[in-house]
């Protein structure tokens, strides 16, 4: 379980630090509850000091409570379409309040089309609910407005000395686990002020490596106001505020192919969809590409296409906000190969084994990753695909952790020996109809997905590229093979992309053929 939900503050004399703004919304909360009603509650402050936890403990003061992302324009829409209404009109039943949450408020779509700050200030100043605003940024214009119609709770940093004290006397000391106590004050003072942060690296450190030592520490957490890669993860898969990600992403001092690596191995654990897995997915690959480029290119202007793919656009590949506490883990995969490049390429090993056997492109077959980390749970489905896909032992761990037993290969090995060769040619193919069956088609067709991202309905993707020229648009668009135009001036200007786009059409075809071919059942 996550130490940050296990102890999370239930009571406002568990929050720790921001003393005097704890006072200010107590006194809130009796207000309200007194029949008194108040203007919506503000509170801006850093990540990880409490914002939320806050508004969670004044949920528990009334009787219902609804939460909102208002950066997220599927909330939006819902606030104005239920709460707009709600929020203005009192109760039937005197103090039943229904209390309203709203997070990432400096997130919120300025303009009209996309719902704005506007509709929302209208329904702030004329609620007669309360509402409880969570923001990071304190000078964001998005705010401004808003803050003249709310109570502002400004929330500091939480100091080192409180946060080493939480961390021993609280987590700790309930895990009954003991640690240096000079490494435990470092981790303290690195966090810059955010509880969360130190409480994850306390807890990934301790379970990873079984203590808390300085090298690990050191490896992992970051020089004072940068995000440790445990923050730059969660930002990226819980948040849909652009801006958010984006300096998450930006302050994160990490090699930006490790934080990739850990984003990419978190995104099953928090996403649920599998359109959202497979989008996440995609643009993953679109950064590994892009890192691929810089190391053959030495340009290391592409990495920051790979860090706006990885970051931006995972994060947009979410239709909604999840609210719940996945664990963030470390690149399970990776930490077990070591940090070699030799053995990094046993990812690549891996993707062009079933690019071979399965018809799929390179693209493709890291998007069916996740799917094989499920399917290879079954002991004799993870002996049957290895077979088909000839992996060897390392390249079977990359997808779990324990061997496959011998008697399971034993038992499999004597049942292959025994089919006549058209047998097993027929057992081969059955093996990949049946991993096609069990991924949803259109997750097999990654150049729609991608298409898809771009798509008017998903306006936020397109925040991504606000930023980069003409030039920079085109040449990913021909990338993405998002148009002939494009393609084809790419095509006349560099052939490496040229070459990227026709193995993709000739993937696309084979993709094609496959669809066709997909009849027969899953027969393990
Ligand atoms: N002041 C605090 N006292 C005790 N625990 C805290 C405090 N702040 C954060 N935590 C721990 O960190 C976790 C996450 O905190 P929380 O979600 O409230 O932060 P936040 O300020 O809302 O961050 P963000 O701006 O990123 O949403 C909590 O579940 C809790 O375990």
């Amino acid at each position: 379980m996550l130490w940050t939900d296990k102890y999370r503050p239930k009571r406002f004399e568990d929050v720790v630090g921001n003393v005097k703004q704890k006072k200010i919304i107590q006194s809130w909360v009796e207000k309200w509850k007194d029949d008194n009603p108040q203007p919506p509650l503000l509170l801006i402050g850093p990540a990880g000091t409490g914002k939320t936890t806050i508004a969670h403990i004044i949920a528990d003061e009334f009787s219902e409570y609804i939460e909102l992302n208002a950066s997220d324009k599927r909330s939006h829409d819902l606030l104005i379409s239920t709460i707009g209404e709600s929020a203005s009109t009192y109760s039937l039943f005197g103090n039943n309040r229904k209390l309203i949450i709203m997070d990432e408020v400096d997130g919120i779509h300025g303009t009209n089309d996309r719902g704005g700050t506007k509709a929302l200030n209208k329904i702030i100043k004329e609620s007669k609910q309360p509402i409880v605003m969570m923001a990071n940024d304190f000078y964001s214009n998005k705010l401004t407005t808003i803050k003249k119609n709310a109570q502002v709770v400004k929330m500091d940093k939480i100091k080192s000395p409180s946060i080493n004290k939480y961390l021993r006397d609280v987590v700790l000391k309930n895990e009954e686990i003991e640690v240096d106590k000079e490494v435990l004050k470092k981790l303290a003072k690195r966090s810059s002020g955010d509880l969360r942060s130190s409480i994850n690296t306390l807890q990934a450190l301790v379970e990873n490596e079984g203590e808390l030592t300085e090298e690990a520490l050191d490896s992992t957490s970051q020089k004072d106001n940068t995000s440790t890669i445990f923050d730059t993860v969660t930002r990226v898969l819980k948040s849909k505020n652009p801006e958010h990600v984006k300096r998450s992403m930006f302050e994160n001092n990490e090699d930006p192919s490790l934080v990739m690596e850990y984003i990419a191995e978190n995104i099953p654990r928090e996403y649920e969809s599998n359109k959202e897995v497979k989008k996440a997915y995609e643009m993953i690959s679109q950064a590994d590409l892009y890192f691929g480029r810089t190391r053959s290119s030495q340009y290391y202007g592409y990495w920051r296409y790979a860090s706006d793919f990885m970051g931006l656009g995972v994060s947009n590949s979410k239709v909604d906000t999840y609210r719940k506490f996945s664990k963030v883990v470390g690149p399970m995969a990776f930490t077990m190969m070591g940090r070699t490049r030799g053995k990094r390429a046993l990812r690549d090993v891996i993707a062009s084994k079933m690019e071979e056997k399965m018809h799929v492109s390179l693209q493709v077959a890291y998007t069916i990753f996740p799917y094989f980390e499920i399917m290879f749970e079954n002991d004799e489905v993870a002996w049957e695909i290895s077979d088909f896909l000839e992996l060897e032992d390392d390249e079977i761990k990359f997808f779990r952790k324990k061997k496959i037993p011998k008697a399971i290969i034993t038992k499999m090995e004597k049942i292959k020996a025994e089919m006549r060769e058209d047998e097993k040619e027929q057992w081969r193919s059955s093996i990949k109809e049946g991993i096609f069956r069990e991924i949803p088609p259109q997750d097999l067709k990654a150049s729609d997905a991608v298409e898809e991202s771009f798509s008017h309905e998903n306006d936020t993707v397109l925040d991504i590229f606000d930023d980069f020229s003409d030039e920079e648009l085109d040449e990913i668009a021909s990338d993405l093979s998002l148009n002939d135009k494009s393609k084809s001036k790419s095509r006349a200007k560099k052939s490496r992309d040229s070459e990227d786009v026709e193995s993709k059409s000739r993937e696309d075809k084979k993709e094609e053929k496959l669809d066709k071919e997909q009849t027969t059942l899953f027969s393990f």
